[in-house]
């Protein structure tokens, strides 16, 4: 039997979430563990996890949540769940997901508690008021996500302690102060877009493979060395041609004036800095005073020859001017003339674009190193990798660069990398388990000019592994790039990551997107897919017309065939077999003529990836395509065949397979529908209107039979994919 203190403790948070229709879930006792309880994993009599992602729950947490005796992971993301957030979260917790929801109030101090936390996302909530200086011990923590909230206040100095912190998304609030709390860090993402950060940017953060920081007051300076003569906040100025993008104010420098207690010792670095700078600038000026004195006297030496003698003064003078110059004048007024040069408008989606994760590292670096190195060792080839980035007019005013840091765009358009296994007589064989790649390695550069880096007109749109752009090649042809979120990815290293896309590469088939190349640079992960055209299943059925139009009765059975297709070939074809896990229908993606392509195939084990991947379970199962068994942590091809099941469900009702829209016991497709489909009538009243009735009644019922073996909650009761193939077939 289930611990009766987490009985008590799960009866309670049932209550406060307002009883929500849960399978299993009563408010008073009950057995949970035993009793599989929705969304409830155990570990012997304990509830270790709670997985309730996207079930439109409301009402609150209340305190009694502490009551959980060993709970790991709590995942309450994407509902509709209010109040503030409770300051007894359990101590054991890991993994707490509270995204998307609507909770308020600050972000509670007795977080510093939470010694076992790796992964933290409190974004997407109405949160408010200073990030709490409470993460001094909270070492293990690797993600946290606070973005789309209204916090406020500076970083607290205790982030600085967050030794395993690998990705920290602040986007989308009122953050003010500088970074330089995170400059140790070992981060790897770290997203800070739109707040109202300021000073200049820690060159070390600069580093981090994905570095996106749009949209703040930042001073674009990156080495400030302000001479002894001006006070630090003129260094620290927003520069009125870096000034805030999107309309942001530029009220950074003057909000650092006002402090809070923890940051003083900054202002003590900052006046210590000042200090150091004007010594460092009067032995300058005492040193050129002595040399003007030598140069002096040397010349009266020479008074006799006079005309050689004023020829001697005017060239000394002017030496000395060229040195006072460029001893007097501060590095970053230099630097700042470059960056405007190169600075691009500010729409934010070019090289400058936090959007691409990739180009504003690169760019930053590049402008680094334009102020250190020697020009004599700059290319002009360097012009050339961004020329998609930045219009001509600011690359002929913009000085050479340094050189590159990617190979140059000769290097990266000419065809290529391609394995010499591809070529070659030993060519591994399809589904087998060998590491040879049948796939193109891309360069980051030359990914970036064919989607003239990464710009939002190319922008196709955000899954969740991460964005993917259009590109275009040379020769015109057409390719979609699905830039991989760290957060996916990382939990791979090169070795595992070079072996998906091994087995990826290797899956050929009429019904599946070909994988056609790969980038792994720079930290960046990128999947580079044939490009097609006609958009998603779910756009045609959901949302484009002129698509909707075109799925008559037999072009709807001819796309469940090409899916069931595709599914047979991975789960039967391929040796081990592979399972989808995410068969949906904006993964299915459609040609000219409505023929089938299945997107995503192989990628399931970076959905999976990391025992609390913040993938799993979440928007999978709110979708509705999720096979129950997936509560319980157990996937099978069966699984995959249970989704398939729904998107043949959506096929022949055109509704969603979740749509929060509809009344309560229509939201979810399946558990709507199951009942209906052996029922003729029912049937005919649950076709998609748009098809006006046209359709054989005999073949409505022998899909609708189809269907209901599919979505059968038991497994094993499901049909193989073959027999489903075969069935399919028939009809047609
Ligand atoms: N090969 C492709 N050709 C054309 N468009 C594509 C291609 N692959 C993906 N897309 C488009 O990019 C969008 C995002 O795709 P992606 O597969 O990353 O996410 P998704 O399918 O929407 O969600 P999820 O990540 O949950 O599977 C899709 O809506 C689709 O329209």
């Amino acid at each position: 039997d289930t611990d009766p203190r987490d009985v008590s403790a799960i009866n309670r948070l049932y209550t406060s979430l307002g009883s929500p229709p849960l399978l299993g879930w009563i408010p008073a006792g009950g057995d949970p563990c035993g009793e599989g309880w929705q969304g409830v994993s155990c570990v012997f009599s304990n509830i270790t996890e709670l997985r309730l992602s996207g079930l439109n729950l409301g009402g609150i947490l209340d305190e009694g949540i502490g009551d959980f005796e060993s709970i790991l992971i709590m995942d309450l993301s994407h509902n509709q769940i209010g109040g503030s957030i409770p300051s007894n979260i359990p101590l054991t917790i890991r993994n707490l997901f509270l995204s998307g929801n609507q909770f308020n109030g600050s972000i509670p101090v007795t977080l510093s508690a939470l010694t076992q936390l790796t992964q933290l996302f409190l974004d997407d909530n109405r949160l408010s008021d200073n990030i709490p200086d409470s993460f001094q011990e909270l070492r293990s923590l690797a993600d946290l996500d606070l973005s789309g909230n209204n916090l406020t206040g500076q970083l607290p100095p205790s982030f600085g302690n967050l030794s395993s912190l690998t990705t920290l998304h602040l986007q989308n609030n009122k953050i003010s102060g500088v970074l330089d709390v995170l400059q140790d860090l070992p981060l790897s993402d770290l997203n800070v877009e739109n707040n109202k950060l300021s000073g200049p940017i820690p060159p070390k953060l600069l580093n981090i493979p994905n570095f996106r920081k749009d949209g703040n007051p930042f001073n674009t300076t990156i080495l400030p060395s302000p001479p002894a003569a001006l006070p630090p906040f003129i260094a620290w100025a927003p520069s009125p041609l870096h000034g805030p993008p999107r309309g942001r104010p530029a009220d950074g420098p003057s909000s650092s004036l006002v402090l809070p207690q923890w940051s003083k010792g900054r202002v003590f670095w900052t006046n210590k800095r000042v200090i150091v700078i004007a010594a460092a600038g009067i032995i300058t000026l005492i040193v050129l005073g002595v040399v003007l004195l030598l140069v002096l006297r040397c010349f009266r030496g020479n008074k006799d020859s006079n005309k050689h003698g004023a020829n001697a003064y005017n060239s000394s003078g002017k030496k000395l001017n060229q040195v006072q110059k460029s001893s007097s004048r501060p590095a970053y007024q230099t630097e700042k003339v470059d960056k405007a040069s190169v600075m691009r408008p500010m729409d934010g989606y070019g090289l400058e674009s936090g959007d691409t994760g990739i180009s504003p590292n690169l760019q930053d670096e590049q402008l680094l190193d334009a102020n250190t190195r020697p020009a004599s060792s700059r290319h002009q080839k360097n012009h050339e990798i961004n020329k998609g980035g930045l219009d001509v007019k600011s690359l002929s005013i913009r000085p050479p660069l340094p050189p590159p840091l990617l190979p140059t765009v000769e290097e990266a358009s000419v065809s290529p990398i391609i394995p010499t296994e591809v070529n070659g007589p030993g060519r591994s064989s399809r589904g087998r388990d060998s590491c040879s790649l049948d796939v193109t390695a891309f360069t980051i550069a030359s990914l970036q000019q064919y989607t003239n880096s990464f710009a939002e007109e190319n922008f196709i749109g955000e899954g969740m592994l991460g964005g993917v752009y259009r590109a275009e090649l040379p020769d015109g042809k057409l390719l979609a790039i699905k830039k991989l979120d760290t957060r996916a990815s990382r939990w791979k290293t090169d070795a595992e990551f070079l072996q998906l896309i091994s087995t990826i590469s290797k899956l050929r088939h009429p019904n599946i997107v070909e994988l056609v190349g790969y980038c792994n640079e720079h930290g960046q992960r990128l999947l580079v897919y044939q490009y097609c055209r006609n958009g998603t299943l779910y756009d045609a059925l959901h949302i484009d017309d002129e698509m909707h139009k075109k799925l008559s009765w037999n072009a709807r059975v001819r796309v469940a065939l090409g899916v069931a297709r595709a599914i047979q070939y991975l789960h039967e074809a391929c040796q081990p077999p592979i399972m989808h896990k995410n068969i949906k229908s904006v993964n299915i993606l459609l040609d000219d003529k409505l023929a089938v392509r299945v997107s995503e195939c192989g990628l399931a084990p970076l959905l999976s990836s990391g025992s609390t991947s913040e993938f799993s379970g979440s928007l999978f199962v709110s979708y509705g395509y999720a096979a129950p068994e997936i509560e319980f942590g157990s996937y099978t091809c069966q699984s995959d065949v249970y989704s398939l099941g729904v998107v043949m469900l959506e096929l022949l009702t055109g509704r969603e397979s979740f749509d929060r829209s509809r009344p309560l016991g229509e939201q979810f497709l399946v558990r709507w529908a199951i009942q209906q489909l052996h029922d003729i009538d029912a049937l005919v009243r649950m076709v998609d209107i748009t098809l006006n009735g046209v359709y054989p009644v005999k073949s409505l019922s022998r899909f609708a039979d189809i269907i209901s073996r599919c979505v059968q909650s038991e497994p094993g009761f499901r049909p193989p994919i073959s027999e489903i193939v075969q069935d399919l077939l028939h009809m047609i």
